[in-house]
């Protein structure tokens, strides 16, 4: 069992609406007291970002209408003056009903004119589990609003893919409950987030009991990295090998780099004999060969694979099929990713794929879902790790976890990035990391280094920049995980 699976419900474990439903169907005798402390602690937020104002809460005919009643009667208790606008009033003897009937105070039309009036206006009329489009006068009326809190989501956002059902309310904060959502990392729902903060509900462990956490917010307690130990070795810290391009050599030399600045014992790079001279002279701390890959693959200590960056359709086509033939770890980038134009059959085999969007279209064709939902069709038909590349990059495992990394920085955005990506994965996959866990880290650290780099330099870096920062940016993960060798 992998260490993600040991960790449950864990604070960085993302919450579907499905799982919610599961939870609440466990807690049903408690469902008016989760009630009753999601709507005082949505209020006591309000009590901490806003000063008093007029406030007009928004509420739905569900349970999400019915923590807006209670954030409502709480903010009035506080003095606050506070009305409420139902959309539609909640089901005669459901909990939402309850909670309606609880508020004393004024009841208003669920009109713009009414949400001009205001100066905050609360959220309340969709939860994440909506799954239709958002109402054409629920649209109108969130057009009309000031300053807006959200409770659990914007009304409209998908809680678990971030697609918005239609112009979703913009929230300057958005309070998740319980544990955030996947959809609350991803675009466009973020984008309409604002901040999100997570309030404990007071939901007890044992209603976590029978679910099994399928997705997780990247953080470094999800994959412990391996430690550095007196009686290391560069074969015990790992060996990373990548074929080197006779024609654009700057992508294997970021690869090769960053693979060594993450941590591998060695880095052995084969190339042609035209190739093999120039690497020799730019990369004095490889190995570099002009060994065939059939000849390299028969080193044992030769595993891990760095196979793409740099790579014309040709090189490719004369080492992939030998490297996956010997059952080597590969990580398949760039170069590696367009040889399988349309057909990605011909990468099976392959560890970790890190396409960014353009190129995931063009191995598996047009997103017809959401990006990370293909992320996972994706990764289950092939069997890779999928790193699907972008401000809220996806990491895909073939058994269904997937991760969902904020951990970056745009600073990224520069020509050689991906190139150092691959380069970190293939050091942590040679460090002995299963590739999901591999990946996971590696993009953390990827977003660490251009964070620590873009500070350095002032905002603007090149790959190179974020390669002298990645033992940094690893040395900062340890850290996080209290592993750090120099506790
Ligand atoms: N464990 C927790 O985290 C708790 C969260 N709480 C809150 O509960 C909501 C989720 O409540 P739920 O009733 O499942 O969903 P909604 O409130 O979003 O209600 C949906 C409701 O609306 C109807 N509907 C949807 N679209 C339309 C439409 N176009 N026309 C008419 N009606 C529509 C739909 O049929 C449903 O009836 C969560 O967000 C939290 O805020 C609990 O308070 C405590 C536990
Ligand atoms: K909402």
């Amino acid at each position: 069992m992998s260490h993600s699976e040991r960790m449950s419900f864990e604070t960085n474990a993302l919450l579907t609406p499905h799982e919610t439903l599961q939870m609440d169907a466990h807690m049903s005798s408690s469902l008016e007291f989760l009630m009753e402390n999601a709507g005082a602690m949505v209020a006591r937020l309000i009590r901490q970002h806003f000063k008093s104002c007029r406030v007009l809460v928004a509420c739905g005919p569900g349970n999400n209408g019915g923590d807006g009643y209670v954030v409502a009667r709480y903010l009035q208790g506080w003095g606050w003056p506070v009305s409420v606008a139902p959309w539609k009033k909640p089901q005669h003897g459901s909990l939402a009903a309850r909670a309606a009937q609880e508020w004393t105070g004024p009841i208003v039309a669920f009109e713009a004119a009414e949400a001009m009036r205001a100066e905050l206006v609360v959220d309340a009329v969709f939860g994440a589990g909506l799954s239709r489009p958002l109402p054409e006068d629920v649209v109108h009326f969130f057009q009309h609003v000031p300053r807006c809190v959200a409770i659990d989501v914007p009304s409209g956002v998908d809680g678990v893919t971030g697609a918005c059902w239609g112009e979703v309310p913009q929230a300057l904060l958005t309070v998740a409950l319980v544990r955030k959502r996947p959809g609350h990392l991803l675009e466009p729902a973020t984008g309409r987030c604002g901040q999100v903060v997570c309030v404990d509900i007071g939901m007890p462990e044992e209603a976590f009991s029978g679910l099994k956490a399928r997705y997780w917010e990247n953080t470094p307690s999800l994959w412990p990295l391996p430690l550095q130990y007196e009686q290391d070795h560069k074969y015990t810290r790992g060996v990373v090998s990548l074929y080197g391009g006779a024609h654009m050599p700057g992508a294997a030399r970021f690869a090769s780099d960053s693979a060594r600045h993450t941590g591998a014992g060695l880095v052995c790079v084969s190339s042609s004999e035209e190739g093999a001279a120039l690497y020799r002279t730019v990369l004095p701390g490889c190995v570099v060969d002009q060994k065939t890959p059939y000849d390299s693959v028969k080193d044992q200590r030769r595993r891990v694979w760095v196979c793409g960056p740099g790579l014309t359709f040709k090189e490719v086509e004369s080492v992939l099929p030998t490297l996956l033939e010997a059952q080597c770890h590969v990580i398949a980038d760039a170069g590696a990713l367009a040889w399988a134009d349309g057909l990605p059959e011909k990468l099976r085999g392959v560890k970790v794929m890190t396409p960014h969007l353009g190129e995931f279209v063009r191995v598996f064709g047009p997103v017809r879902t959401s990006r990370l939902e293909a992320a996972q069709q994706a990764s289950k038909e092939t069997g890779s790790v999928i790193v699907l590349k972008g401000a809220d990059t996806v990491i895909a495992a073939p058994d269904g976890r997937t991760a969902i990394n904020r951990h970056a920085t745009p600073a990224l955005a520069t020509a050689g990035s991906g190139d150092v990506l691959s380069g970190i994965i293939a050091a942590l996959c040679a460090s002995g990391m299963p590739a999901w866990e591999a990946s996971c880290a590696a993009v953390w650290i990827h977003g660490e280094a251009g964070r620590q780099a873009a500070q350095a330099k002032g905002g603007w870096i090149v790959a190179e920049d974020l390669i002298t920062f990645l033992g940094k940016a690893r040395h900062a993960a340890e850290k996080s995980q209290k592993l750090s060798i120099n506790r």
